[in-house]
């Protein structure tokens, strides 16, 4: 069996060097129009194999085989293979089962777990509104604000009480490292990202000082990571009689599940306190780049069209109301408001957040589609062209949200996502957090579009609604985005135009 067909690279580079540092998913995405929905190339000494077509995907990451980490420096060699995201084998089904467990415990995860992962998301949503509330009048009139601070301070507040039972204030120093840490951390890795094929380059002054950021700042987030173990581990020897109450938080679940084990004589095996830090800083790091992304492009696009965006306003105004205002509820409104639904997955489509998905690695020799898969290889689901392919999407480059609808028998519009929409992955390791995920989206979204109506400031000029020869708008060329982990924005500013007098002003 031959190994699937592909460029031929450079001794040593492989293809590194044809890559468009800027925009590596346009690359691959190129290169499948070329060689077709399996190819494979080499990065470094990495033999990459790239899928484009979605079957193929769930098929290959359905397999066990298929289900580890491509060995890249940044996972194997500094990671080590701890935590869950870049753990394999052993480690990280015991840590996949536990957590996805400890998430449906506390309501975090699963439709049954709604009402309570409602109200922890929805507490942070209406500080977040309450905030833009209070400055909205500079807004409208000035240059407009930058919702980003107070998405992300919101959003990470929520995955701070999931994980470690604490929230912080939006100007608690250790906050603002925290987040710093991770904004820089993401910039950071992707900058590193050629070490992950050449080692060798993290001798080069520009990647030791990249290396030195990375390790520096892991070892400093495990030392604050240690601090809150502490106060929860003193807690627990407190109130050691009443552990059988349950726990409120993954750091309280891990300790009880260690301290479980060795009162029953049990080995600990992989749950270690090594590995805790980087389970929390997986689920940290995971939970909220992601969602805090997805929303910046939700935003941006109901700006560029006003008319998708009125359309959702219409929405909310049938199904939850804006004069009373009643806060709007996941569980119970998504699905009567197919419009708002189906513009959040157009976005996530046009604009896919992990283009290049968030690879796996073969744990032995295999085959897929007739090719040899070599063990150790990395295996990437270019999402990009998946999401942009005109025979699974008709006229993809234009944001229509109407193609996530259809019309049900009894006359009304519903949302229908094909099997090829996968924003969370598939298989043996999709995300864990998706309905968190997608509950912090449409409270987040549909809170802010139900007290205000978005525009661009009048003097912001970065982004121009482009029209096309056909007549319609389009976004393809609109300034580029910035390619780290994920697929971010351009900055934009925001000015907001309240729909109802907010309550308290
Ligand atoms: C819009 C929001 C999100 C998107 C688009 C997203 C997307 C993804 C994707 C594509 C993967 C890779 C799956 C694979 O390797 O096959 C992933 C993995 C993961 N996600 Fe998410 N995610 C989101 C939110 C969250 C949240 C809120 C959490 C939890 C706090 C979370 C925790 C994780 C973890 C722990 C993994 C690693 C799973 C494993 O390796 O077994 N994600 N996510």
């Amino acid at each position: 069996q031959q190994l699937p067909p592909g460029p031929v690279g450079l001794p040593l580079l492989g293809y590194l060097p044809w890559i468009d540092s800027r925009a590596p998913y346009e690359t691959f995405a190129r290169l499948s129009r070329r060689y077709g929905r399996i190819y494979s190339l080499k990065l470094g000494n990495m033999l990459a194999v790239f899928l484009t077509d979605p079957q193929l995907v769930r098929q290959a990451f359905s397999r066990p085989v298929f289900s580890g980490r491509a060995p890249l420096y940044l996972t194997h060699g500094i990671m080590k293979g701890h935590g869950l995201i870049c753990a394999e084998g052993d480690s990280w089904r015991e840590h996949r089962r536990f957590v996805m467990n400890v998430m449906k415990q506390l309501g975090m995860a699963g439709r049954q777990g709604a009402s309570l992962m409602e109200s922890r998301v929805m507490d942070r949503v209406l500080e977040f509104v309450h905030g833009l509330q209070r400055h909205q009048v500079s807004s409208t009139s000035s240059g407009g604000v930058d919702l980003v601070p107070g998405l992300r301070h919101c959003i990470g507040n929520i995955i701070n009480g999931v994980v470690f039972g604490r929230t912080y204030a939006a100007d608690d120093p250790t906050w603002i490292w925290l987040q710093h840490l991770l904004d820089e951390g993401v910039k950071q890795v992707a900058v590193a990202g050629p070490i992950n094929f050449l080692p060798v380059l993290r001798f080069l002054p520009r990647y030791r000082n990249i290396m030195s950021f990375i390790i520096d700042g892991q070892v400093a987030t495990h030392r604050h990571y240690q601090e809150i173990i502490d106060d929860h581990e003193r807690q627990l020897n407190q109130y050691a009689d009443n552990q059988e109450d349950g726990y409120t938080d993954v750091i309280e679940a891990y300790l009880m599940e260690m301290s479980r084990r060795r009162r029953a004589n049990e080995p600990t095996g992989t749950f270690t306190i090594a590995q805790l830090y980087h389970v929390l800083a997986d689920m940290f790091g995971a939970g909220t780049d992601t969602a805090l992304t997805t929303i910046k492009w939700i935003v941006l696009y109901v700006i560029l069209y006003p008319d998708v965006q009125s359309q959702i306003h219409e929405e909310i105004e049938r199904v939850i109301g804006d004069k009373e205002g009643r806060i709007p509820c996941y569980a119970t409104d998504a699905k009567r408001m197919p419009w708002t639904e189906a513009v959040m997955c157009e976005v996530q489509r046009i604009k896919t957040i992990l283009p290049l998905g968030v690879p796996h690695g073969t744990l032995d020799d295999c085959e897929l589609a007739g090719y040899r898969i070599p063990k150790g290889a990395m295996v990437v689901p270019v999402w990009w062209a998946i999401n942009l392919d005109p025979t699974l999407w008709p006229d993809p480059l234009r944001f229509r949200p109407e193609r996530f609808l259809v019309r049900a028998s009894h006359g009304e519009w519903t949302l229908s996502k094909p099997d090829h929409f996968l924003p969370f992955q598939c298989g043996r390791r999709m995300c864990i957090g998706d309905e968190l995920g997608k509950t912090i989206i449409f409270l987040f979204t549909v809170t802010l579009l139900q007290r205000f109506r978005l525009t661009f400031p009048p003097d912001f000029k970065d982004y121009q609604p482009v029209i096309g020869p056909d007549g319609q708008q389009r976004t393809d060329d609109m300034p580029h985005p910035e390619y780290g982990f994920t697929l971010v924005p351009h900055p934009y500013p925001v000015a907001l135009h309240p729909r109802t007098p907010p309550k308290s002003a």
